[in-house]
Formats: structure tokens, C-alpha cells, sequence
């Protein structure tokens, strides 16, 4: 399906640089990306709806991977994948980092090739171990000691799987305290400092299937500050270096993760992947040199990065009221669409679009539709004093840990997701159905 481009743009984009490169502005406060009307594509697919620049994508792939030219950049899944999404990522070069069986099986439909898969998860179930073996996973993260045998056994005496065993650095880094995960107060990894992770590196590397090819640290999400990266790579430096003098082994591998943050909203800062590349590399030579070390190859891991900035939520208004001094603009979506606010208190910049803002700028909240006090997608959040019934919002940098994080909470249906490329529009994720969610219910 195909939507047409509207007019040319008639000014540039000022105040949009956190929404995706081919954005511009139309006449009568309208808005396209990827050369579509967001306004035509509410009307044609209905609201809540979720876009994706694929240009966008692809570009932010490129970047990563031109700043890490020698290294791996595997995209992770869980912030957004589907079946061209995972098409796209391939295409450009990079693996995939999932964390289910069921991420694994799409991105396996969808023709993404096996062994650049990483297959991460603090509890993988049998199914998940027994599907990244069948179908030839490149690397297994181990994130507990419990998973070692399994994964050896299934391997079986003929094969060799590559493994990496995930550490916790003991690094406090993340945009909220709910994603930080290189301290040992959290689930993921193993402990440096009760000797977990050591005693696990021992057990892989007893195991002659398995192939431990490096260490894995993750140290948070939406991280917009390089130093904290460098700090875990001198601990993993300091790690290898006692590994080889304890079992003379070298590792060819360091996969550093991911949690590379964006800006949300205009002015917010981002890490930019091409400085993280330059730092990351002279820390990791400069340790390695000192410890008398090879050099590792560079695995990272982003996902908001690459995902978030392609994309755009659209919502309709359904109600505008002024309840004490607060005025509350209600839409037709909310933390079913968008859990980020309330996990997190993500804050996001919507904007109307669709008709010229004539309204006085005031400061309004973006609730949703839920049955929920906490079912806010913008605290006070400028927006024009007579938003209306049927009025557009735009939110933008939304590709990321939305759509993944969906819910069908009050049995509201997830929104569908529309890809935008170059003046064309194609759906890639169809809205979910109350017929969808009736199905389940199988119980009289
Ligand atoms: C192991 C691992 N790698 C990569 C990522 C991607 O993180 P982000 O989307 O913040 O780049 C995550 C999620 O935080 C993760 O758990
Ligand atoms: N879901 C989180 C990030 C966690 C990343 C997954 N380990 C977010 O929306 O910010």
C-alpha cells in the first residue's frame, strides 16, 4: 500500500532536529517524513499509529558502522524488531542481539542469518538454548552458571559453540535506576567481586563444545556519557588480563553492549556513536598494551540508538479538559502504546500537526485512555490552549521500546506500525483486532 507525497516543503526543519533527517515542514501546519503526510497516514491506517523512517535506520546503521570499522555492531532487537526491520539491519551489516525464542524465530523468518545472532536473556528457557543451537546462533551470552551444562549438552561431542560470559563491571550508568545494569543490585551478569563471573569463565572454558570467545558487559540504557563506558572497559581489561595469568587464555572477543542514548526532546544530549568508537578504542589498546594483551575485536550492541530516532507516534486527541489549574489533553493511546513515562518518567516533546497552531502556547499534560492516574505520555508539554476532538499529536523519536513494550491493557488493541520511505508508505505491523484479543479467551 502506497501513500502519495504532498506538496513540497516550504521551510526547513529548525525546531525538528530530534525527529528523523527527511522530516519537513508542509503548508497549513502540516508535517511529512520519509516524503508522507503524517495527516494522510493517520487518516489512511487510523491512530494510534506507530511510523518508521526506514532511511533513518539505515542511516543510523551506517554510522555505527563506519565508526566501528573493524569491530561487529549487532542491533538489539528488543527495542524494536519485525520482519523488515530485522531485513533492513541485515542488509546494512549488522547482527542481531535477541533475547527470546520468539525474537529469534522472526528475525530467523525474516531471513536474518543465524550465526550473526547473539542470544542473550538472564533466564533462558529450554526452548530458547535448544532453537539457538538447531538453527546455528553465532554466540550464546552465558548469564548464569546453571545455563553452561545445558548449552553443552545440546551441543552435543561434534559441535562448538561460541559463548561469551556476561559480567557485571560494577559501573552505575543509565538514564533511570530502573535500566541501570553494570551494578551488582540488578539481575543481570556475574559478580567480579564475589568471583561468580571467574568461576563461570572456568566452567566454560572446562567445557571442550564450547568456545569461549569473550567477555560481555551491558552497563545501562540511555547513557549520554562516554566515562562510564571507558571505566568498564579498563574492569574487562583487568579481568582478561587475571584470566590469562590464571588459564593462559586469550580472548579474540569484547562485547561491550549497548546503551547508547538519544535526545528525547530538543536541547537533550546524545552519545555520539563516532566519538564512543574513537575513546572506546584507545581505553581498550592503552589496557590491553599495560596487561600485555591482544587487542579484542570491538562487539556493540545498540538498539534505542538505532531504533528510537526513526520513529513517530501519532495519536488523536479524544477529550481537552482543564482540571484545576492543569489542562489534560486525553489521546486515543497511552502506556499501553507507550509504558516508557510511567516506568521510567521518559519525557517526550508531542507537537500538533495537521492544522496551523492558533492557539496561546500553554503548558498542558498528554494523558492517555487507561484507567490508570500514572497513564501520562508528556508532563507539561507546550501546546496550543484550544486543542480540540480530532486534532493530530505527533510525538516523535518513538521507535524504540514502545512498540516492543506494548500491552493490550484495558483490552485497547496495539497500534500498527507503518513504514515511510522516500514519498512511499507500507504497513509492516497491522493494528491488533478485538477479535485478536477475544481469541485468546478460550475459557466459557
Ligand atoms: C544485553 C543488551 N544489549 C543491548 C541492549 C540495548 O540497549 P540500548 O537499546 O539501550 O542500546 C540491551 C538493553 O538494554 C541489553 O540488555
Ligand atoms: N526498555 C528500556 C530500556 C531497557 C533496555 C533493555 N535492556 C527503555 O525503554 O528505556
Amino acid at each position: 500500500m502506497t501513500a502519495p507525497v504532498l506538496a513540497a516543503p516550504t521551510a526547513g526543519p529548525d525546531d525538528l532536529h530530534v525527529w528523523p533527517a527527511s522530516t519537513a515542514r508542509l503548508p497549513h501546519g502540516h508535517l511529512s517524513v520519509g516524503g508522507v503526510s503524517l495527516a494522510e497516514l493517520a487518516d489512511r491506517y487510523g491512530t494510534p499509529l506507530y511510523l518508521l523512517d526506514e532511511d533513518e535506520v539505515r542511516t543510523r546503521c551506517r554510522t555505527y558502522r563506519a565508526a566501528f570499522p573493524e569491530g561487529e555492531v549487532v542491533y538489539a532487537a528488543k527495542a524494536f524488531l519485525s520482519r523488515a526491520m530485522a531485513r533492513w539491519v541485515e542488509e546494512e551489516g549488522l547482527g542481531l542481539d535477541v533475547c527470546s525464542a520468539g525474537e529469534l524465530e522472526l528475525a530467523h523468518a525474516a531471513g536474518f542469518p543465524p550465526e550473526r545472532m547473539v542470544l542473550h536473556g538472564n533466564a533462558k528457557s529450554p526452548r530458547d538454548i535448544e532453537l539457538a543451537l538447531r538453527l546455528g546462533v553465532g554466540r550464546i551470552v552465558v548469564d548464569s552458571p546453571s545455563e553452561i551444562a545445558r548449552i553443552a549438552a545440546l551441543t552435543g561431542p561434534a559441535g562448538r559453540q561460541k559463548i561469551m560470559v556476561r559480567v557485571v563491571p560494577g559501573v552505575a550508568a543509565g538514564g533511570h535506576e530502573k535500566i541501570r545494569t553494570g551494578t551488582e543490585d540488578q539481575k543481570f551478569g556475574l559478580s567480579l567481586t564475589d568471583g561468580s563471573a571467574q568461576h563461570a569463565i572456568a566452567r566454560v572454558l572446562g567445557q571442550p563444545q564450547l568456545e569461549m570467545t569473550g567477555l560481555h558487559c551491558h552497563i545501562g540504557s540511555q547513557i549520554t556519557d562516554i566515562k562510564p563506558y571507558l571505566v568498564a572497559v579498563r574492569r574487562m581489561g583487568g579481568l582478561m588480563a587475571r584470566i590469562k595469568d590464571s588459564h593462559g587464555v586469550t580472548f579474540a572477543e569484547l562485547d561491550l553492549g549497548g546503551g547508547h542514548g538519544v535526545a528525547y526532546r530538543p536541547g537533550e544530549p546524545a552519545l555520539d556513536p563516532t566519538a564512543l568508537a574513537r575513546r572506546l578504542t584507545a581505553e581498550l589498546t592503552a589496557s590491553c598494551g599495560a596487561a600485555g594483551l591482544p587487542v579484542p575485536r570491538l562487539l556493540i550492541e545498540p538498539g534505542r540508538a538505532i531504533a528510537a530516532p526513526a520513529g513517530v507516534a501519532l495519536y488523536r486527541v479524544l477529550a481537552a479538559k482543564r482540571t484545576g489549574p492543569k489542562l489534560f489533553v486525553a489521546v486515543d493511546g497511552g502506556m499501553s502504546d507507550n509504558p516508557r513515562p510511567a516506568l521510567y518518567g521518559a519525557r517526550y516533546a508531542p507537537r500538533l500537526i495537521g492544522r496551523p497552531a492558533t492557539g496561546v502556547p500553554v503548558t498542558a499534560t498528554v494523558v492517555g485512555r487507561h484507567c490508570e492516574a500514572g497513564d501520562v505520555l508528556a508532563n507539561d508539554v507546550p501546546l496550543p490552549d484550544d486543542l480540540r476532538p480530532g486534532d493530530l499529536l505527533a510525538v516523535p523519536v518513538a521507535g524504540a521500546y514502545q512498540v516492543s513494550m506494548a500491552s493490550a491493557y484495558n483490552l485497547v488493541a496495539r497500534p500498527p506500525v507503518v513504514a515511510v520511505h522516500r514519498g512511499t508508505a507500507r504497513l509492516l505491523i497491522r493494528r491488533e483486532t478485538q477479535e485478536d484479543l477475544r481469541r485468546r479467551d478460550v475459557g466459557a
